[in-house]
């Protein structure tokens, strides 16, 4: 049983003052790219994670034991249909590690899928979502894909219409960042926001108007700042970006990955081709937005 789940990018990321349990409120706005990991999950004894690389991703962060997410999500289904089982789970990472890209919580939300399929569970949606909050406030978006609008602590997740046709330029960074220190920089940084993070209002307007130039206009990413104090080379890298793409750039999520978007695919190319040329590494085009977590393979 394979489940294909995607990367996200928030197209808007408000962060509010910190909850007393050091959560923020969001205001956020995220779409399913079409980088994806494919978890594959069969009958096992005890827990066991494999992760095989796909384009180059470095998976040398990603836990092999229970700290992965995707064995967290599977112990999770288990115990709330009071089962004592395990399964072992396959990971084809074409998502990059700690990136902003919500990997974590894409293979968090295959495995629930996934072994919901496998063990012939046939669990509710809406359980289905409570247990994803319960993983981490990106996992219910992983399930549900394609544009959403995020409330509460980013776990409140409500689909929004986008006929769209995105193309996203995505510029993964060598190293990753530590979402819990770069929303601890928010708070340095920004000691009096207000609890309630501004609603989103322009670019909800933009997206159901289909009108991409106000939708360019509209991005916006307040962690961007504190990842940038808190790597200055990111710094560098998104003014590198701006220097080669003539659309909008910003930060994906936490960071460090730098996104570009564009109209047209052909405009996504020529920038990845410009970035590569100017001795970026590694530089994906992906489209949005594209399916949640999905079955792409049954058992044979
Ligand atoms: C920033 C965002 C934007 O979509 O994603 P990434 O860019 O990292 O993928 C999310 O808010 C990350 O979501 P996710 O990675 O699921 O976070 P969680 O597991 O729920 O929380 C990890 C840690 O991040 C901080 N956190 C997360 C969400 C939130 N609304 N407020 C927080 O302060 C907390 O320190 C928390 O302990
Ligand atoms: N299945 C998994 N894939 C990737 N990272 C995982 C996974 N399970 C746990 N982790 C841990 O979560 C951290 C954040 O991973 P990821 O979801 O890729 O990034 P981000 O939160 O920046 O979007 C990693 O550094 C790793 O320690």
């Amino acid at each position: 049983m394979t489940v294909r789940a995607a990367a996200k990018v928030n197209l808007v990321l408000s962060v509010g003052g910190p909850h007393p349990d050091g959560m923020h409120p969001l205001d956020t706005v995220y779409q399913a790219i079409s980088l994806y990991d494919d978890v594959r999950a069969s009958p096992a004894e005890e827990w066991e994670v494999g992760v095989t690389p796909v384009g180059g991703v470095d998976c040398s962060g990603v836990p092999l034991d229970e700290g992965n997410l995707a064995v967290r999500a599977g112990q999770l289904l288990a115990a709330h249909h009071g089962l004592d089982r395990a399964a072992r789970l396959d990971i084809d990472k074409g998502i990059p590690v700690a990136g902003g890209l919500a990997g974590g919580s894409a293979d968090a939300a295959a495995a629930l899928v996934a072994l919901d399929r496998l063990w012939h569970l046939r669990t509710p949606d809406d359980d289905l979502l409570g247990l994803a909050a319960r993983l981490g406030s990106d996992v219910p978006f992983a399930l549900l894909g394609g544009t959403a609008h995020g409330g509460g602590n980013g776990e409140q997740v409500t689909p929004l219409a986008d006929a769209g046709d995105h193309w996203w330029v995505v510029v993964p960074d060598e190293g990753g960042l530590s979402t819990p220190a770069v929303y601890r920089e928010y708070d340095r940084l920004h000691p009096d926001a207000p609890t309630t993070p501004p609603a989103s209002h322009a670019l909800l307007a933009a997206l159901a108007d289909g009108d991409h130039a106000a939708l360019a206009a509209a991005l916006h990413n307040d962690l961007e700042g504190p990842a940038v104090s808190l790597r200055p080379e990111l710094g560098e890298r998104l003014a590198l970006v701006r220097a080669h793409h003539e659309g909008a750039v910003l930060l994906s999520g936490s960071g460090p990955t730098v996104l570009a978007l564009s109209s047209t695919h052909e405009g996504a190319t020529q920038t990845r081709r410009a970035l590569l040329e100017a001795g970026v590494p590694v530089v994906h085009v992906a489209t949005g937005p594209v399916a949640g977590a999905h079955v792409v393979e049954l058992v044979g």
